[in-house]
């Protein structure tokens, strides 16, 4: 027995194969989809985060350029630099590498940037459109999940979602666009009494709070979907998800790796928000 691993990375290695063939079609009609990443300071996991984004453009064909700046840069001058990046017909995409120093307001750059240019999908215009059932930039976590979970046809529709962690970036959208797929969706944050009362109800069950094995076999249901958005890195280096992966295994019917399952999806969401954005710029829709 034991449940069926939902690799993220083979599908996202699929979906950028699709998404280069894309590429090239725009190419045709002199169009290069633009990504522009911004990563303040020298944090060693937003700089490996952003490695991959780099690669993962340069697989596909999107021209993505990283620019550095270093921790004291002012809140004005990111303000300044997003100003301009709003403004470059060539950027398509602006991806400002979240967390951001402390003296630096998160809430302000992501309002700064064009709702346009916005393929994280955090600015509150595509936020709301989201919520409200619109096509928009989805964040690119929780689009990378529903597209798993579409990949294996999973059902969503009357099914019970209990997501574990409510950040902006992932609690809050997964469960989101689970509600738009008519699951019935229930959040547990650090404040749930009883937590497990809710996860063992859970015919999918999201977990994003950043805790090493913070869900146990026993706080699954036999037979649901587990997927494990946490990244935690352990004392010997490796990574490991918020789920105890071997035990949940034998419980759930489908489960996600952590490394291999949602990261590398994440970033394939990125890349197809940023050709998305440049098809939208030249009003093209194939
Ligand atoms: N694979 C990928 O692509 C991505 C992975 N990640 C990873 O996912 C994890 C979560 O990221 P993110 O959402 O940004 O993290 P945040 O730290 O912003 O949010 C964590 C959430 O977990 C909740 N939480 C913390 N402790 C408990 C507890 N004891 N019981 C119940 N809930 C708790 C918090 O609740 P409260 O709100 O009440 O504080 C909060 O909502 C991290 O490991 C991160 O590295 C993140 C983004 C993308
Ligand atoms: N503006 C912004 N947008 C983000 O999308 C964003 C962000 N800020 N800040 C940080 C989080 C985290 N995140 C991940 C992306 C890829 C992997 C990923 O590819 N993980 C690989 C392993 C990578 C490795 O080995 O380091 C895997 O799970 O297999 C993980 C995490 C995006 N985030």
């Amino acid at each position: 027995m034991g449940a069926e691993i939902i690799y993220g990375k083979d599908l996202a290695a699929e979906l950028r194969l699709e998404m280069k063939e894309e590429v090239k079609k725009l190419a045709e009609k002199g169009i290069i989809p633009g990504l522009t990443v911004v990563l303040i300071g020298d944090d060693p996991a937003s700089q490996s985060y952003v490695k991959g984004k780099q690669k993962a453009s340069d697989e596909v064909g999107v021209d993505s350029n990283l620019i550095k700046l270093p921790d004291t840069t002012s809140q004005q001058e990111l303000l300044n630099l997003i100003g301009d990046l709003n403004t470059d017909e060539n950027i398509h995409g602006i991806l400002v590498q979240l967390p951001l120093p402390d003296h630096i307001e998160e809430q302000a750059v992501i309002e700064a940037i064009s709702p346009e240019k916005d393929v994280d999908g955090f600015h509150p215009i595509n936020i709301g459109r989201m919520l409200t059932g619109e096509d928009t930039f989805y964040p690119c976590t929780p689009f990378g999940i529903l597209t798993m979970l579409k990949s294996k046809n999973i059902e969503i529709a009357g099914k019970h979602a209990v997501v574990v962690g409510r950040s902006n970036i992932v609690g809050k959208p997964v469960g989101q666009l689970l509600l738009n797929e008519h699951a019935t969706v229930t959040y547990c944050h650090s404040r749930t009494k009883d937590m497990k009362k809710y996860t063992t109800e859970a015919d999918i069950l999201i977990v994003a709070v950043g805790k090493q094995h913070f869900i146990k076999a026993e706080d699954i249901k036999p037979g649901a979907v587990v997927i494990d958005v946490g990244v935690n890195r352990m004392e010997n280096g490796k990574l490991t998800g918020d789920v105890d992966f071997e035990a949940a295994s034998e419980k759930a019917s489908y489960i996600t790796p952590v490394p291999r399952g949602v990261g590398p999806m994440t970033i394939t969401m990125l890349l197809h928000n940023t050709i998305k954005s440049a098809k939208q710029h030249h009003q093209l829709s194939f």
